[in-house]
C-alpha cells in the first residue's frame, strides 16, 4: 500500500517550546485519552474500568489542558474536533464493538469467533467460500511475503480472517495506485463503497468479498474503519498538500491507522491482558500511523517526483523550507533539522504501539513485533543515509530482517501482559 499515516503531550504552558510543536502527535494521543475517559465512566466492562483507574493516575492535568486545546470552535459556534478526536471516536466504537461481544461470549470462546455466523448469501457455493480464503492466501503471499510468513503462525481461522481483510485493503489500495488508477473516478470509489456496504449485510459481489463478509460475521469488525479508507483514497485523489500535522493524521488514520483497527479484531486480545479495549485499539491505530509516517518519511523523493509532497506545510515554513527545496532535493542542514524532528514524532507513535502488542493474543505478537521493529528499522537507515530521503531509498537489508526475527520473538515471549502489570 504506497499511498496508504500523538504522544508526547507538550503542554501549553512549557517553559521551553518545542520547534516544532512537539508534536501534534503527543496531543493527539493525549486528547484521545482524555476523550476516553468520560466514555468510559459509562462503560461496564470489569477489566477496562480497572485499567481506567491506573492510567489516569499519572497525567490527568495534562491530558484535560491537552482536550480543551484541540477542541476547536468554528465561526459558527458549533464544536470542529480536530483529526484525533474524530480518529479517537472510531477507536471508541470499535473497542465498543469487541466489548459488547466479550460480554456475551463464554470463556472458552474468547480465543475463537466472537460473533454468530449472519446469512451470507454466497456469488458462488458454500464450498467456493474455502477457495476463495485460499485465494487471499495466495494474494497475501505474493505481495506480502513477511507478513504471509507472519501470518502462519496464527490459528488458521484467524490467518484466514486476516489475509481476507489484506485482500480487501490492498484491492481499495490498487483503485488509486494500481495499473487503472488514471480512470479511476469519485463515482468508482463510491460503487466500491456500496459493496463493501453489502459485504457487511452478508450480501458479497464476488467471492473474495465473500471472504470478507464471512470474516466479518465471525469476528467484531467494525465498518466504519473500511468506510474511512475509502475515504483515504478519495482524499489522495483530491489532495497533494497538507496544511499541518492535523491534517496529515487524518490522511495517515485513513490510509493506514485504518489496517490497525480492523486487524486486531480478528489477532485477538490476550485473555489475560488487563489493558483497556480502546488502549489496545489506540496502539494499533498507533502503528498505522508510525507505518504510514515513516512510508512518508521513505519516499519523499519519490512523491515528490509524483507532484506530491506530503509533509505539513507549516512544518516546512517553520523550518525555512518549502516545496521548491524538496523539488531541488538537497541535503542541507536545515533539511537535515527538520527530518530530526520528523523522525522523532515518527518514533513516538512507534513507542506508543509498543505498549500494545504486549496486550495482543500470543500467537499474533511475534508477527506484529516482527514488523513493528523492520518497519521501524527505516527510520534509522533514513539517519544512515545521512537524511538523504531525495534520491535514496531507505530500506533494511536481509541480513537485519533475519536478524530482527530472534528479537522480535524474544519480545513476544518475554513481554507478556502479566510480566508487565497494567500498561
Ligand atoms: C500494535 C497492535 C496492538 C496491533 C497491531 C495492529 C496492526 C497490524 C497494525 C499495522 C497496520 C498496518 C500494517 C498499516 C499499513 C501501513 C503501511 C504504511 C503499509 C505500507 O505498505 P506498502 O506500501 O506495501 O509497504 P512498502 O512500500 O514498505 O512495501
Amino acid at each position: 500500500m504506497s499511498s496508504v499515516a500523538a504522544v508526547l503531550w507538550v503542554a501549553a504552558s512549557s517553559p521551553n517550546p518545542d520547534p516544532m510543536n512537539t508534536c501534534g502527535l503527543v496531543r493527539a494521543l493525549e486528547s484521545s485519552r482524555a476523550l476516553s475517559r468520560c466514555q468510559n465512566q459509562r462503560m461496564d466492562n470489569g477489566r477496562r474500568k480497572k485499567q481506567t483507574t491506573k492510567t489516569w493516575s499519572v497525567m490527568s492535568y495534562r491530558r484535560r489542558s491537552a482536550v480543551s486545546s484541540s477542541v476547536v470552535a468554528s465561526h459558527a459556534g458549533e464544536i470542529a474536533l480536530s483529526s484525533e478526536e474524530k480518529v479517537y471516536n472510531v477507536v471508541l466504537r470499535q473497542a465498543a464493538l469487541v466489548n459488547k461481544q466479550l460480554r456475551s461470549a463464554s470463556p472458552d470462546l474468547l480465543d475463537d469467533v466472537k460473533k454468530e455466523p449472519q446469512e451470507i448469501v454466497l456469488p458462488g457455493s458454500l464450498g467456493l467460500l474455502g477457495e476463495a480464503y485460499d485465494r487471499c492466501g495466495e494474494v497475501c503471499a505474493e505481495y506480502a511475503k513477511t507478513f504471509y510468513l507472519g501470518t502462519l503462525l496464527m490459528t488458521p481461522e484467524r490467518r484466514k480472517a486476516i489475509w481476507a481483510i489484506y485482500v480487501w485493503c490492498r484491492r481499495t489500495d490498487e483503485l488509486v495506485d494500481g495499473p487503472n488508477a488514471s480512470h479511476i473516478t469519485p463515482m468508482a470509489l463510491d460503487r466500491w463503497e456500496a459493496r463493501l456496504e453489502d459485504l457487511f449485510r452478508g450480501r458479497p459481489f464476488d467471492m473474495l468479498d465473500a471472504a470478507l463478509a464471512d470474516t466479518v460475521a465471525r469476528y467484531p469488525v467494525d465498518i466504519q474503519p473500511f468506510r474511512d479508507m475509502i475515504e483515504g483514497m478519495r482524499m489522495d485523489l483530491r489532495k497533494s498538500r497538507y496544511k499541518n500535522f492535523d491534517d496529515l493524521y487524518l490522511y495517515c488514520y485513513y490510509v493506514a491507522g485504518t489496517v490497525g483497527l480492523m486487524s486486531v479484531p480478528v489477532m485477538g486480545i490476550d485473555p489475560k491482558s488487563k489493558a483497556t479495549t480502546e488502549s489496545v485499539y489506540n496502539a494499533a491505530l498507533a502503528l498505522g500511523l508510525a507505518n504510514q509516517l515513516t512510508n512518508i518519511l521513505r519516499d519523499v523523493g519519490e512523491d515528490a517526483r509524483r507532484g506530491r509532497v506530503y509533509l505539513p506545510q507549516d512544518e516546512l515554513a517553520q523550518a525555512g523550507l518549502s516545496d521548491e527545496d524538496i523539488f531541488a532535493g538537497k541535503v542541507t542542514d536545515k533539511w537535515r533539522n527538520f527530518m530530526k524532528m520528523q523522525l522523532k514524532r515518527a518514533r513516538m507513535f512507534f513507542d506508543e504501539a509498543e505498549k500494545g502488542v504486549t496486550e495482543l493474543d500470543a500467537a499474533s505478537r511475534w508477527p506484529v513485533w516482527a514488523s513493528l521493529l523492520l518497519y521501524r528499522r527505516i527510520l534509522d537507515e533514513i539517519e544512515a543515509n545521512d537524511y538523504n530521503n531525495f534520491t535514496k531509498r531507505a530500506y533494511v537489508g536481509k541480513a537485519k530482517k533475519i536478524a530482527a526475527l530472534p528479537l522480535a520473538y524474544a519480545k513476544s515471549v518475554l513481554k507478556t501482559p502479566s510480566s508487565r502489570g497494567t500498561n
